[in-house]
């Protein structure tokens, strides 16, 4: 509906290419799928397009059929700006042909209903901290939900490289380093580092976000959104777009000019013990106010327990009547909003929706899961797998209901 009115919509829709377990964005819509390529060094420059260089690959240690090469892919330019490099498998690389070819987004931005740039009333500076390093400082008032920074990544490489050999994956990602621009590579090399290691593995290490690429996990490096320092109660969040690669930087909160911006590296709603412990791989102290003294610690994990703990009852299926569950997500908001959760409200959202589709209740899962699609749109992303989690639990249960009825209707 509408989609005329976008350039290259259409064209890109029906470039989706395989693996893409998103789907396609329309029903209905021609899946193609794009050729893997390889590191065939036969290929033209043309054959391998929408790369700018022939790939470079490793075979896996366990050689058998499903195995996959891992290969290193780079473009010069990634929509106008600088270039990217992706050390992942070559049929992920071939899911990425669509977004490649068909930068045109503005259809994207009307699917999402926000521009794809920052506000530009926004600024910052990037400036030495004490003990921090690096750290990103407000220049000006930023209003709660605007978007502080947006960026595209310059550097991918898949989370799980156990299928390849060590030595392999190393010579790849070298490989996808040198072929960025020398600005790109100073960059790079200029990043935070815990001087642990292969040098391109601590860089990842230290300032890498995990994202999905065609649905699986990889490893990326955004130039200025990695000078962001942790914080467990941050005045910013993280939004995702699979489509575009953009990672955005929000304003959670309003945000003062000279306040430092900053993030949280983990999910929000650990518990104390589980927050010093995942901060120890970065080596820095949890300094935020939840971690302040004994008493605000024990008062958060209490709450944060307890959000747990209406979780866990909401399972039980004699607990799903629309009394008990309106009660349980009232209490649930409650919770999110002293603990400052609120970006989570859509995951919560969305296990309640899942019980009552797994209790048969789907009139009530339909309108959670509503709910939940329009908290996850707003914090994780429009186009985010978590987005695209709800969305497959409100198409599951209009089919489970419909398959109700007709069970019931040939019945009777
Ligand atoms: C992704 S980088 C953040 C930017 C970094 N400060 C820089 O100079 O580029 C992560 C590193 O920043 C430092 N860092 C981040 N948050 C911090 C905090 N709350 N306190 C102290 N150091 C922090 C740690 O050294 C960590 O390994």
């Amino acid at each position: 509906e509408g989609w005329d009115a976008f350039p290259g919509a259409q064209e890109a829709l029906d470039l989706q290419c395989g693996h893409n377990p998103v789907g396609p964005l329309r029903p209905g819509v021609r899946q193609t799928y794009c050729a893997a390529i390889v590191d065939d060094g036969t290929k033209d420059a043309s054959s391998r397009s929408p790369w700018s260089y022939t790939p470079i690959c490793v075979d896996p240690v366990d050689n058998s059929d499903e195995a996959s090469k891992l290969c290193t892919y780079t473009v010069s330019s990634l929509r106008g700006g600088p270039g990217m490099s992706i050390i992942t498998k070559p049929d992920i690389a071939a899911g990425l042909t669509s977004m490649l070819q068909h930068p045109e987004i503005s259809w994207l931005e009307k699917q999402r209903g926000v521009p794809f740039i920052p506000d530009t009333r926004v600024s910052y500076d990037i400036k030495e901290l004490p003990n921090k390093g690096y750290g990103v400082i407000s220049t000006a008032f930023i209003p709660k939900d605007s978007i502080v920074m947006l960026e595209l990544p310059y550097m991918l490489k898949i989370s799980d490289p156990s299928p390849w050999n060590h030595k392999g994956a190393i010579a790849l990602m070298q490989q996808a380093a040198k072929r960025l621009t020398s600005k790109d590579q100073s960059r790079l090399l200029q990043m935070a580092r815990q001087d642990k290691g292969y040098v391109l593995d601590d860089i990842f290490r230290t300032n890498s976000f995990r994202v999905t690429v065609e649905g699986v996990g990889h490893a990326a490096l955004y130039p200025e959104i990695a000078r962001i320092n942790h914080d467990c109660k941050p005045n910013t969040i993280i939004r995702y777009s699979t489509q575009t690669l953009a990672l955005e930087i929000v304003a959670y909160r309003d945000i003062e000019p000279g306040e430092e911006i900053t993030l949280s590296y983990f999910a929000l709603n650990l518990r104390y013990h589980q927050r010093i412990q995942a901060i120890k791989s970065w080596g820095f102290n949890c300094s935020c106010s939840f971690c302040a003294d004994e008493a605000t610690r024990q008062k958060s994990d209490r709450r944060r327990d307890d959000i747990a703990r209406i979780l866990q009852a909401i399972t039980r299926k004699e607990n799903i009547t629309r009394d008990i569950v309106s009660k349980a997500v009232g209490k649930l908001e409650d919770l999110v909003n002293e603990e400052g959760l609120s970006a989570q409200m859509g995951d919560l959202l969305y296990m309640v929706a899942d019980a009552c589709m797994a209790a048969k209740d789907f009139q009530l899962a339909r309108e959670i899961g509503e709910e939940a699609l329009k908290v996850q749109r707003r914090y994780a992303g429009f186009d985010n797998d978590r987005t695209q989690d709800v969305v497959k639990l409100l198409e599951t249960v209009d089919e489970l209901e419909h398959g109700e009825e007709t069970a019931f209707a040939s019945a009777s």
